[in-house]
């Protein structure tokens, strides 16, 4: 492939460990402007804690991790300014209405009020919440605050977006239209960090996949080169084959043979 020199995201012999235990064992990753990275693997690879050790807010980490030429370690570092995020799991200002929500994060990535305000009702007119601007947050449905989640993190145009499990709650006409965003923002140069457990989206999404598993990368490279190395048809069976996992039928007839038990 044909790279530019300079990487977004350069992370060498990345190690980090929870009470003794090694989370992440060793990872060694570059990040290209205009990739959509599907970061995938099992419940406990450690994806979120890669993505939050680069956000700067998981700390105690051993090895070398720059994100925009910085270092999270470096502390109140410039690069925050030019990357958003959409965690799994959100703490919202819920009894703030979306209009109030989105103006407040703007003001955090240095927007004035005006400006904050004005981008907010805009995009969330897109996404057909127009009419709930003034609403708190708490009354919405899970996809309606996903809208507004994702919607916070674009507010400031950043270079580099981070997201797990975006489409969460999302009804099937509004995953289209974040799958198309996300492929223009990608096609405009933006970058893309994308962890879900949605095969099929990150199959069709991602440039590059990258799969982790006990800490380490197991694989990474586009769709067509893990399929052509593993000889299997879909993401999700080079998932099962590459994490070792063949017993989904076996652990699924023990557990109903246990609920049939009473
Ligand atoms: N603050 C913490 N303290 C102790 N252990 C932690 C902490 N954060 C994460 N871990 C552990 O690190 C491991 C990796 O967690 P992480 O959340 O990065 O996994 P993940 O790949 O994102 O999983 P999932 O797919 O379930 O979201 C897990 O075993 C988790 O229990």
């Amino acid at each position: 492939m044909n790279e530019p020199r300079q990487p977004l995201i350069s992370i060498r012999d990345l190690r980090m460990k929870f009470e003794d235990k090694y989370v992440l064992n060793g990872i060694d990753l570059e990040v290209y402007p205009g990739q959509i990275i599907g970061y995938i693997g099992p419940n406990g690879a450690g994806k979120s804690t890669t993505v939050k050790i680069m956000l700067g807010l998981v700390d105690g980490y051993d090895g070398e991790v720059r994100v925009l030429g910085q270092s999270p370690k470096d502390g109140d570092v410039e690069y925050k300014r030019k990357i958003g995020y959409v965690p799994e799991i959100a703490e919202m200002y819920d009894t703030l209405t979306a209009r109030e929500y989105l103006t407040f994060i703007g003001e955090l990535y240095g927007l004035t009020a005006e400006d904050a305000e004005r981008k907010g009702r805009r995009l969330l007119e897109q996404l057909g919440l127009g009419h709930v601007l003034d609403t708190r947050i708490a009354t919405y449905s899970k996809g309606m605050k996903q809208k507004v989640l994702i919607t916070s993190s674009l507010l400031h145009n950043p270079d580099i977006l981070f997201l797990d499990e975006p489409l969460s709650g999302l009804d099937a006409n509004s995953v289209m239209v974040i799958k198309e965003l996300l492929a223009i923002l990608a096609a405009n140069g933006k970058t893309i960090f994308y962890s879900s457990h949605i095969m099929e989206v990150v199959e069709k999404i991602s440039s590059r996949i990258i799969l982790l598993d006990g800490g380490r990368i197991v694989a990474d490279g586009t769709f067509e080169e893990l399929k052509d190395r593993s000889q299997e048809g879909s993401l999700e069976q080079i998932f099962n084959q590459l994490t070792g996992f063949n017993e989904h039928r076996a652990i699924a007839e023990q557990f109903v043979s246990i609920v049939q038990e009473v």
